[in-house]
């Protein structure tokens, strides 16, 4: 049962290994890390019991390296995996005895079925499939070689060598070396499901360890590192590791081990690791400081001790990673279902675009309306938009008009004199104050022109956010030619809905109804102004009850200003008059000087009239232009979109054109269909497990 477990860890790191680095479940594996040279290699080929790793000067380990250890019993005719019990085919192939397996042998994901016995040849594959993936200057990889190694000699183990942290970059090593190492150390060990061995030169101080300080990092508690001390033997005398083993220095829960593996000179002397691993049994074991604990010291127990460890953990992760592969499943199957099945021809074209389209309006109409289903807590959109730009912007924009920002007394008084014509006038002229009003009602079209395009942009804003949908990008050219047709019918209401709504401002300025019930006519305009004026020469507190409603709301300018005498007496005013001297009236006449109090009474009644029509005409359009808007471009825009879309883009010559799928569709099918396929296979390997 329990080789079972990291074995089913195997299978499923082979299943996932087809969908490259984006294993969507992180399985549970010990990552080796350390600084280069404190020995990582040695611990692992002392473990493996065997030479098989690249060895040289500057960083070796270019890529991370998955190990996975099986064990298998002595002299057995089948392998004992359930997933390739196949007869050899590869090195050994030609061989007579073919029914004898070898005992041991090595096999490379990437060359299925070639079983390397010769452990030599390993090396050099390893050496090989790191160049051709990473080249041959030393930049480093984070694309995983994995490779199984089968013996009766090992325990079952999943280990991934990594890159060593280097400080310098030496050679032609990228600059940033040391961070691209560090970054991809750091997303491996990261994964909680990961099991970290920092391996620490017991000769260095424990501080100063490259790797007990990143495992800190991501593993603060230390609840998933374990440290191998090497180079025990290398130790001052006098010293050793009696203190970091005890926990008294930098505290771990998994504990540390202190290994011996074999020197350099032990190397270059070709000292078989057979005899470098009694040497290490004999180092603990007649040391003064450990022999008292030499069966928790060396490789060996660290092998024990790793797959303890790997197998309580797969065993308390087991039921996380089903939950994990089934959910991912889950995921993957209905993006798929999202990218569609693939080209269709024919009847199935057309039912597609067809089906896009009605999903389109329908979307677009429940947009407009503010049924939509996703609707958002965070900001408006769609129909609130466009009643924001009607509501806040447009009816705020009107408002904040104030016709007398442009007429001022001195052209009340022009037009006033010049609608009476000749003949001095006798009563506050109508004209002057229906020129007044239309030209200020000719200014409310710019706003209400305005409010067409704001409403306007606001539909092409649902057309993008609707657009921008995955299916669209499953078919680009048929989203260019949607965009294409929607925008040039909304193009083509614009100036229906512009004409209306100048019409409507058109109808406002060419009849005034002076009739309107709301509108302050010229006999209660006069009251107020006397009042006004009363009020101004025989000061008196004011009963805010009793207060004219009118009057409160007389704009500051009404205050009476010193009035002047003479009912024209100060009107054309301008030039210091010369006694008995008569000049020709100037080329341009204004109306200038102080009022006379008949004049100020008139203008300030026209203001108040005007004041008042206007709000009438404001109140109006505020109402009527959105209505306008509404009715020939937005409401259009949701009967009759549907019906334009299929005459331009229902038509069976332009199918195959328009639903030419995107590349980025075509890979992505792809990658979802393997990823399922990865993720089904792992379904039923763990499946099979906890049963
Ligand atoms: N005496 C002694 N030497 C050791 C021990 N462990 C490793 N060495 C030596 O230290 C050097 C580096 O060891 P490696 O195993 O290559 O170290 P590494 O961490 O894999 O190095 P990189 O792959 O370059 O990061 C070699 O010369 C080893 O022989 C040990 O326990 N005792």
């Amino acid at each position: 049962m329990d080789a079972t477990l990291i074995r089913t860890i195997n299978r499923l790191q082979d299943a996932f290994s087809t969908v490259g680095v984006h294993n969507p479940v992180d399985l549970p594996q010990i990552v080796v890390i350390g600084s280069q040279s404190s020995g990582k290699s040695s611990v692992l080929e002392n473990i493996v019991g065997r030479d098989f790793l690249p060895r040289g000067s500057g960083i070796v380990t270019r890529r991370p390296l998955v190990l996975q250890l099986i064990n298998r019993p002595a002299a057995t005719s089948t392998s004992d995996d359930g997933d390739k019990g196949k007869s050899t085919t590869n090195a050994k192939k030609g061989d007579e005895n073919d029914k004898k397996e070898p005992e041991e042998w090595g096999e490379f994901l990437h060359q299925p079925g070639v079983k390397y016995t010769d452990f030599n040849l390993i090396r050099e594959e390893i050496v090989r499939d790191t160049e051709a993936k990473t080249g041959k200057n030393a930049g480093i990889s984070p694309l995983p070689i994995n490779l199984r190694i089968y013996s009766p000699h090992v325990l079952t183990l999943t280990l991934v060598d990594l890159p060593g942290l280097t400080k310098l970059p030496v050679g032609d090593q990228p600059k940033d070396i040391e961070k691209q190492i560090r970054d991809m150390i750091i997303k491996y060990i990261t994964k909680p499901n990961s099991i970290i061995l920092a391996v620490t030169a017991a000769n260095v101080d424990l501080a100063n360890s490259d790797g007990l300080r990143l495992a800190r990092d991501v593993d603060p508690e230390g609840a998933r590192t374990i440290g191998v001390l090497t180079k025990v033997d290398l130790m001052d005398a006098g010293t050793d590791v009696v203190d970091i083993l005890a926990g008294r220095v930098i505290p771990l829960r998994l504990g540390y081990v202190p290994v011996v593996n074999r020197g350099q000179r032990d190397i270059d002397t070709k000292k078989s690791i057979n005899k470098s691993l009694e040497g290490e049994r004999a180092f603990f074991e007649n040391h003064a400081a450990y022999k008292s604990k030499a069966q928790y010291c060396g490789t060996p127990y660290l092998a024990r001790k790793l797959n303890m460890i790997l197998m309580h953990h797969i065993r308390n992760t087991l039921p996380e990673i089903k939950a994990k592969i089934q959910a991912a499943l889950a995921k993957y199957i209905a993006e798929l279902a999202t990218l569609g099945d693939g080209m269709a021809e024919g009847a199935g074209q057309a039912n597609i675009v067809l089906n896009i389209i009605t999903e389109f309006c329908t979307e677009f109409r429940t947009i407009i309306d503010g049924n939509s289903t996703d609707l958002s807590s965070f900001e408006l959109s769609g129909g609130a938009r466009i009643s924001f730009v009607f509501h806040e912007l447009y009816s705020n924009g009107v408002k904040s008009l104030d016709p007398f920002d442009q007429v001022k007394d001195v052209d009340i008084r022009t037009i006033l004199y010049n609608s009476s014509g000749s003949s001095p006038a006798l009563f506050v002229g109508t004209t002057a104050f229906e020129v007044i009003i239309k030209q200020q009602i000719k200014r409310l079209e710019d706003p209400s022109l305005r409010c067409v395009n704001m409403v306007f942009d606001e539909l092409v804003r649902i057309l993008t956010q609707l657009l921008s949908k995955q299916l669209f990008k499953r078919f680009p050219q048929l989203k260019d030619r949607f965009y294409q047709v929607v925008i040039n019918f909304f193009r083509k209401q614009l100036s229906p809905t512009n004409k209306l709504v100048q019409d409507l401002i058109s109808m406002e300025s060419c009849y005034i109804n002076t009739g309107h019930p709301d509108f302050l006519n010229g006999h209660k305009a006069m009251a107020v102004i006397n009042d006004r004026i009363n009020q101004a020469k025989n000061p008196q507190p004011i009963d805010p009850k009793n207060r004219n409603s009118a009057l409160a709301n007389l704009p500051p300018s009404l205050e009476p200003e010193p009035t002047n005498n003479g009912f024209f007496g100060s009107f054309f005013s301008g030039k210091k008059k010369r006694p008995g001297v008569m000049e020709p009236p100037p080329s341009v006449l204004k109306a200038s000087g102080n009022l006379s109090e008949r004049e100020q009474i008139e203008t300030e009644v026209i203001k108040l009239l005007i004041s008042s029509y206007f709000n009438i005409v404001k109140r109006t359009v505020i109402d009527t232009v959105p209505k306008a808007i509404m009715l020939n471009l937005v409401n259009n825009a949701k009967e009759e979109l549907q019906r334009e879309l299929l005459q331009e883009l229902y038509k069976t010559e332009v199918l195959d054109e328009l639903l030419k799928e995107s590349e980025f569709t075509q890979n992505r099918r792809k990658e979802c269909k393997k990823m399922i396929e990865a993720l089904q296979k792992a379904d039923e390997i763990v499946g099979s497990v906890s049963g």
